[in-house]
């Protein structure tokens, strides 16, 4: 498994490799004192600038986008079977789609989604509406996809047994 947002939050720590270019780029006050990026400070930033976020993300995301290339190299050393990439901005990114053999998709209503993130991350609805109209809207999403999770009215478990079944269609 393979999470493209856990190799972002790496390169963002005291000490990533994104952290020299984000300093040249958006000045000392965007890092903490411990020299990791100030998340809080930077999401204000991005979510209401999108030139702001674009250098971001032209910082982060090749970064992010040579630690899956390391990743799938020592996956397949270890002679993994399947791979499984876990990549948020995968519709927005012109760059991955056409690497994958399958497309999974997990979908919900826009309102489940913004329920589900402002309890996740204490945000307000305008601040979570605000960073879903950066990202491709839902019908794109569900285009993309070879097979749909429709994670909605359900519960955890019952998404972990879908999840399952869909693992056994791949071998697991
Ligand atoms: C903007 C940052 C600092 C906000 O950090 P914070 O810890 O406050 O929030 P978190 O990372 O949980 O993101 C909050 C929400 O924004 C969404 N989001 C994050 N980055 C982006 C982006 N570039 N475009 C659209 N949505 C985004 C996430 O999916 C999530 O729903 C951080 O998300 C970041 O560094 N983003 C740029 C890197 C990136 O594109 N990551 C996404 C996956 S690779
Ligand atoms: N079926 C469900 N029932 C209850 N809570 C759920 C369900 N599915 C997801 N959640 C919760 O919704 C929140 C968002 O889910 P998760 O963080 O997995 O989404 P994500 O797509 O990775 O989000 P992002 O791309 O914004 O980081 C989490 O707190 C998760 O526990």
């Amino acid at each position: 498994m393979i999470d493209a947002d856990a190799l972002a939050r790496a390169t963002t720590a005291p000490d990533g490799a994104a952290i020299a270019q984000i300093r040249t780029t958006f000045g000392p006050s965007m890092l903490t004192p411990e020299g990791a990026l100030d998340r809080e400070r930077m999401r204000q930033l991005v979510f209401a600038d999108s030139s702001a976020r674009a250098r971001l993300e032209a910082i982060v995301h090749p970064l992010v986008g040579q630690a899956i290339g390391q990743a799938t190299q020592t996956a397949n050393t270890a002679g993994a079977t399947l791979i499984v990439y876990d990549i948020p901005l995968l519709v927005e990114s012109a760059h991955w789609r056409h690497d994958l053999p399958r497309v999974l998709v997990v979908d919900c209503s826009p309102q489940t989604q913004i329920q589900r993130v402002m309890t996740r991350s204490g945000l307000s609805e305008v601040e979570v509406t605000r960073i879903m109209a950066a990202q491709a809207p839902r019908a794109p999403r569900l285009r993309a996809a070879d097979i749909v999770v429709f994670n909605d009215g359900i519960s955890l478990a019952e998404l972990a047994q879908q999840v399952q079944q869909i693992g056994q269609q791949f071998g697991l």
